[in-house]
């Protein structure tokens, strides 16, 4: 299962706790020699999975060198995270025993882990397939509760049964498939083909669906965008450093301040979400205010929602195709109510007027936009995924069109195959550098 130049056999060791200061650091070691390389810097195997006290010696036979008293854990493999033998060394964090601790492990004979490395043992060991990896990656970084939720249920393997789920349907649909090929003369009943076509777009309706919802999910992985646009003045920066509690932006009086792209994230509703304070929109001969402009377009077209605002007394004649209107300075001028029939959020930055309903508008509009599927299938939340699902569709269409059952037969391999390489049940040797050089160290 190893790929090439991957080193199953060594014993790898990795700080798991964060490198900024902390009363305590977990160093984390695990391979075939962790045995052997707790016997020689703590001198006896504690008792299996209980935390125990021991002092921590560069070679506890000789016992002149103390390093720390630590929390001791032997992880006998294969029942544990990695799936071999491995333990935890909970230190006192300070930077020089972490150093000497480890020095002492390299003489053991255990080599640093490299990103992932943890984790990726415990895939390749069969303690989870990759869409759970992967979810554990996701949970390590989350820092909304949308990511965690999300990152939660795929480590959990709910993602992960909803693609063996299709693969296990696909295998019963390619055996009746299968006895249409060996048993041509016997007169299967009409109803059997029949039912493997409807089965087959039952298949591919889900899949597509599932692909449709899937927007949502990488929303909450990555993070909602909201543009800020409208003409130089009308409040813009006020705006974003207001819904962001910062000053991140630049105000002022001076219509042109903020010229290039400008953003801040902040976290509503439990999402993340981005604001793109972008440059004021106007004709000008400015050739950097320009590109300001030309920058402004491109974030307004990529965002997931766009709120154009504009300042009273100066509401705009285009509006941008679903944009939420918003009319700025209500304190000095007149706001319409409504422009070219699309309602019109009056506010004020200046005296907070209209602020708690346009908060209560945004988060709402962020809910929307990562809403649960309806089916309550967990949420596709990486390209990779997605990628993986399109091709098994693509698969299950050309089958649909296949007439001869041998060549059919083989379109629904092919897209048991594309979910295969989601979980990583078949051949994947070639994308595992990449998905775990993703993670961070320790994990
Ligand atoms: N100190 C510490 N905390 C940690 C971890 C760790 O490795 N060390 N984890 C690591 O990322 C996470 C916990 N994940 C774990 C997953 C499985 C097993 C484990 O030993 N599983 C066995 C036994 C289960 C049982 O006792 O019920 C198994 O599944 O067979 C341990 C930790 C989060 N917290
Ligand atoms: N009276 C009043 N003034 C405001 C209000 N909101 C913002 N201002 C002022 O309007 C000016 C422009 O605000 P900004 O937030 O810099 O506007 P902007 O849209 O980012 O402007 P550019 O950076 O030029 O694109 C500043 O002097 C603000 O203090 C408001 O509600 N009422």
């Amino acid at each position: 299962m190893a790929a090439l130049g991957y080193q199953a056999e060594d014993t790898i060791f990795a700080l798991s706790t964060g490198i900024e200061r902390a009363a305590i650091a977990v160093l984390r070691v695990s391979g075939a020699g962790s045995r052997n390389i707790l016997l020689q810097v703590c001198g006896k195997l504690p008792v299996a999975r209980k935390a125990v006290l021991r002092k921590i010696w560069n070679n506890a036979s000789t016992q002149d060198d103390l390093l720390d008293e630590a929390l001791v854990l032997w992880f006998p493999g294969p029942q544990n995270y990695t799936g071999e033998d491995g333990f935890e060394l909970h230190l006192h964090a300070g930077p020089a025993i972490i150093r000497a601790v480890s020095e002492a492990l390299v003489n053991a004979g255990a080599r640093p882990a490299e990103p992932g490395e943890f984790t990726r043992r415990a895939f390749v060991n069969g303690r989870m397939d990759l869409v759970e990896a992967e979810g554990i990656a996701d949970l390590v970084a989350a820092e909304t509760d949308g990511q965690r939720k999300l990152a939660l249920a795929q480590a959990d393997g709910a993602l992960s049964q909803l693609y063996s789920g299709w693969s296990e349907r696909l295998k019963k649909i390619l055996a009746f498939q299968e006895a249409l090929i060996d048993f041509p003369d016997e007169d299967l009943p009409a109803e059997v083909e029949e039912g493997i076509n409807q089965e087959i777009q039952k298949l591919q309706f889900e899949m597509q669906q599932h692909i449709a919802d899937g927007e949502h999910g990488e929303r909450i992985r990555q993070g909602v965008v909201f543009a800020i646009t409208g003409p130089p003045n009308a409040g813009k920066s006020s705006l974003l450093n207001w819904l962001t509690g910062r000053d991140t932006a630049i105000v002022s009086s001076k219509a042109g301040t903020t010229r290039d792209a400008l953003e801040a994230a902040c976290i509503l509703a439990g999402i993340k979400v981005t604001f793109v304070d972008t440059a004021g929109l106007r004709e000008t001969d400015d050739e950097i205010e320009a590109e300001g402009v030309r920058r402004a377009l491109f974030h307004v077209k990529q965002a997931d929602c766009v709120l154009q605002m504009f300042p009273a007394n100066e509401p705009p004649d285009d509006i941008f195709p679903g944009a939420t209107l918003i009319g700025n300075k209500v304190d000095i001028g007149e706001i319409p109510k409504t422009i070219l029939g699309k309602d019109v959020f009056a506010i004020s930055l200046k005296t907070g007027d209209g602020l708690p309903e346009l908060y209560t508008f945004l988060q709402r509009k962020v809910e929307e936009l990562t809403a649960a599927s309806a089916s309550g299938a967990p949420l596709l939340t990486r390209a990779r995924h997605k990628a993986g699902v399109q091709e098994a569709v693509r698969c299950l269409h050309a089958a649909l069109l296949q007439d001869w059952p041998e060549l059919r037969g083989e379109e629904l391999r092919l897209a048991m195959r594309a979910l295969g390489r989601l979980t990583g049940h078949v051949g994947v040797e070639d994308l595992l550098d990449t998905i775990f050089g993703q993670f961070c160290i320790g994990k």
